[in-house]
């Protein structure tokens, strides 16, 4: 399914399909399970932190039916509704890269529930350890917002700060003098 996806990023963005699967296709897969316990006042806790996967993609599974993800939009937080048998893809800073900004990746968090307890499994498709993520549609016109990075280099630099709303992908960033792109949205 990843892979059926990333072929359609890469027609979308005018990309090699082969570029963009050649990426992936040996990449690092990984799981994350969540146990979110009911929380008799969850307005004082939160499940997970607001953060974007620092994957590719990540496609979510809402185990056990619960609510509890919410997403960022235009500086709001939105709940996600859950669809039974459906799967939830999260565009992860990786391909916010690859598209120069034209992708973003999505911030969110988990919240918790008073009642129920809820189960969540991500799993993140990420590049090869050896390959190199870059600014591929960046051009003259469009020129690259993003350095060009080896995995291993973008991990290390992911598992060793914090995790915190999107500041892995700021680090990813080329220093400007000018002012940000006003149609960015971050
Ligand atoms: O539990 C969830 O709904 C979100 C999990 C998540 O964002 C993650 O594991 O990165
Ligand atoms: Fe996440």
């Amino acid at each position: 399914m990843a892979m059926t996806l990333f072929g359609m990023i890469a027609g979308n963005l005018n990309i090699e399909v082969r570029k963009l699967k050649g990426l992936f296709e040996d990449g690092m897969e990984a799981i994350r399970m969540s146990y979110y316990p009911p929380c008799p006042s969850p307005e004082l806790v939160v499940g997970l932190r607001p953060h974007s996967d620092a994957s590719g993609l990540t496609i979510l599974n809402q185990l056990n039916a619960v609510e509890g993800l919410q997403v960022k939009k235009d500086g709001i937080w939105f709940p996600v509704s859950f669809i039974p048998d459906a799967f939830i893809v999260n565009l992860g800073d990786i391909i916010e890269i690859i598209s120069n900004g034209l992708y973003n990746s999505i911030e969110h968090r988990a919240t918790v529930n008073s009642e129920k307890e809820r189960m969540s499994i991500a799993v993140f498709y990420n590049p090869r350890f050896d390959g190199e993520i870059a600014p591929f549609t960046a051009s003259q016109l469009n020129p690259p917002l993003f350095k060009n990075i080896i995995m291993e280099d973008y991990f290390k630099d992911f598992f060793t700060q914090s995790f915190n709303g999107k500041s892995h992908l700021e680090r990813m960033k080329i220093p400007t003098t000018h002012p940000p792109n006003p149609s960015s949205t971050y």
